[in-house]
């Protein structure tokens, strides 16, 4: 059942106490209680992913609004980033049911085989490895059809997909009038862009249909897929929310070592404390920023930077919050004719007549352009094998099969960053670094667990990333360039024009970059995980190192951010954990 205040609950000791009822956590839960004797609480900061404005979550198309100043994000900010001009970037993270899943842009991409072939070597452990995880991406998963009843064959490839697991996927089911020329790019220029059926096949090179986590016009967040279908028949599920796990609570000690089987829960800063026990184990779900945060709040972390802030040091563990990564992503916009059909009618405010009316569709019957994302096709990229960048750097991705960068398109305006304007017809795209080397972290900014910590994804730290970023934009450039787009694509947008005039160098690229580039939201591997003693903060298990009764399963845990975005692959490693715990306790 559903709670809503710590003293509702009837019982204080569970078999296994999951924090946070986000992407990964939603799957630990429900993959446990399958088996009606374990008992399992799960204690969700956030707020119910049902009524107040929570078509926001539902509605495909308004995932670009999910997070922006609602009740639905935690409203995180970064520290200055140094090489974006100093700014200070909004940081989305999910503090609902379903967490991030619920707020994010829907986008289903798993990476490359050698993105989690690397997982399995940094850990040993060869359950993460493509070969195998690639059951747990099916388990994960159920096809749908898209929601105009296209047909879709050829737009992805079923014998590497799932039909039967809960998260609804599908391509769009709605074609946009800039379709066709992205398909005929890929013929014209396909030594360059070539068409990839699907890019989640094991083969993420290419341009393909994108996939979204979306089954019959709504989102398919880790909430609506596992979560509440079970909540309300399972007796041994009970979950918390808008309850804050304050910190880990030392309950003894385990084979030498601090064991924490206990958590303490709070509803405001100097509101009553709670706690609650596991007698199994606690699984720590709060996400790249909560998980961190948490062990630091219960003196697990580095000795000197917990002392500034007036925590006690319980257990060092100095890599807890470091290593973030995250990728950095740019739009370029080009104008085209005024009287193209993109969507900008939609988003730019200039037809209020066809908002409400797509969106009267929506409640209608779930069909139309509201039951759809912005873009539908996506495409990963690597350097030319003799690129100057992969000579100086040398290549930094996880290997041959994965994306050095990512280009997506989008009829109409699309920015993570910029104003919007207020009129005009566009074509965009987006350019994401997909196997950054900058390295940020979260760090304690108060031993007050209502304070938000100190978060720092440190974009363009390292040159190889900002090189890449400018080969993204070049790459765009020529993509837009490709004769399809004659007639269509105009010129260059605002200062984009500036970036790309004739006389101009990759030191004006740079100066754009430079102001428009953001968080796509993927900050990953603050409690890395690492097979090697010493190294890391969880175990090729996810137990945390050093202590007894704490496992960590969210996107935290992944040794290096995947070369796609993370969310289906944050699934699979949800459901291998699962089956780990189940075999751990002979479940
Ligand atoms: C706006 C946005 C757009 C994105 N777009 C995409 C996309 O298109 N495709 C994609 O693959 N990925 C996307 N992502 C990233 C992806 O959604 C996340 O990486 C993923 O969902 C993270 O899963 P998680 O389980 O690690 O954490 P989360 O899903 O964030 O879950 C963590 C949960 O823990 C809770 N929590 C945190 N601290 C505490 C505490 N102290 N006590 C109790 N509960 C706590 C949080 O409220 C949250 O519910 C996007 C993310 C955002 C925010």
């Amino acid at each position: 059942a559903l709670f809503t205040d710590p003293s509702q609950l009837k019982q204080t000791t569970y078999d296994f106490v999951v924090i946070g009822a986000g992407t990964a956590g939603n799957v630990v839960a429900t993959r446990l209680t399958e088996n009606p004797s374990v008992k399992v609480l799960v204690i969700e900061a956030g707020v119910s992913d049902t009524g107040f404005d929570s078509d926001l979550i539902r509605i495909p198309f308004l995932c670009g609004q999910t997070a922006i100043n609602t009740p639905f994000d935690w409203n995180y900010t970064t520290v200055p980033q140094k090489a974006l001009n100093n700014q200070v970037l909004p940081y989305y993270r999910g503090f609902v049911l379903g967490g991030s899943s619920s707020t994010n842009y829907l986008a289903w991409t798993r990476g490359s085989p050698d993105d989690y072939n690397r997982f399995a070597n940094v850990t040993g452990d060869s359950s993460y490895a493509w070969d195998n995880i690639l059951t747990y991406f099916k388990k994960s998963e159920h096809h749908a059809t898209p929601e105009d009843g296209r047909n879709d064959t050829g737009e992805y490839i079923p014998s590497v997909h799932g039909f039967k697991g809960p998260v609804a996927f599908s391509v769009t089911g709605n074609l946009s009038n800039i379709d066709d020329r992205v398909l005929a790019t890929t013929q014209e220029l396909s030594d360059q862009f070539p068409f990839n059926q699907d890019t989640n096949s094991g083969n993420l090179l290419g341009i393909g249909w994108q996939q979204n986590s979306l089954g019959n016009g709504s989102r398919s967040s880790s909430s609506a897929a596992y979560l509440t279908p079970v909540l309300n028949t399972r007796a041994n599920l009970d979950v918390l929310i808008q309850t804050r796990v304050t910190r880990l609570v030392t309950t003894g000690t385990s084979n030498g070592v601090p064991e924490f089987k206990s958590v303490e829960v709070a509803q405001t800063s100097t509101g009553p404390r709670f706690t609650f026990k596991a007698n199994n184990e606690i699984i720590l779900s709060a996400g790249a920023i909560g998980s961190p945060q948490i062990l630091m709040l219960s003196g697990i972390g580095d000795p000197a930077e917990l002392a500034k802030v007036g925590v006690n040091s319980t257990v060092s563990l100095p890599e807890v919050g470091k290593n973030l990564q995250d990728h950095p992503i740019v739009s370029t916009q080009w104008v085209v004719p005024d009287d193209a059909p993109t969507r900008d009618i939609y988003t730019l405010g200039e037809d209020p007549a066809a908002v409400s009316a797509g969106l009267a569709q929506w409640h209608a019957n779930h069909t139309g352009i509201y039951a759809n994302v912005l873009g539908n096709h996506m495409g990963f990229f690597r350097l030319p094998q003799n690129s100057s960048i992969l000579a100086q750097f040398g290549d930094q991705s996880a290997g041959p099969g994965s994306a050095h960068y990512e280009l997506a398109w989008v009829s109409g305006f699309m920015s993570v960053s910029q104003p919007f304007p207020t009129s005009g017809r566009y074509f965009s795209n987006i350019n994401v670094v997909n196997s950054p080397t900058s390295r940020g972290s979260v760090v304690l900014n108060s031993s007050d667990p209502f304070t938000a910590p100190l978060i720092d994804p440190n974009f363009f730290d390292t040159d190889f990333d900002l090189q890449v970023m400018i080969e993204a934009i070049k790459a765009a450039v020529r993509f837009a360039s490709a004769k399809v787009w004659d007639g269509y694509i105009l010129h260059p947008y605002a200062d984009l024009a500036t970036a790309l005039a004739p006389n101009a160098t990759d030191a004006d690229i740079v100066t754009y970059i430079r102001r428009w580039t953001g968080s796509i939201k993927h900050p990953m591997s603050t409690a890395a995980a690492n097979g090697a003693e010493g190294k890391g903060v969880v175990g090729a298990d996810l137990t945390v190192k050093n202590i007894s009764g704490v496992r960590i399963v969210d996107g935290s845990v992944f040794p290096f951010i995947p070369s796609a975005h993370p969310q289906a692959g944050i699934y699979g490693v949800a459901e291998v954990a699962s089956d780990k715990i189940k075999a751990a306790y002979h479940l």
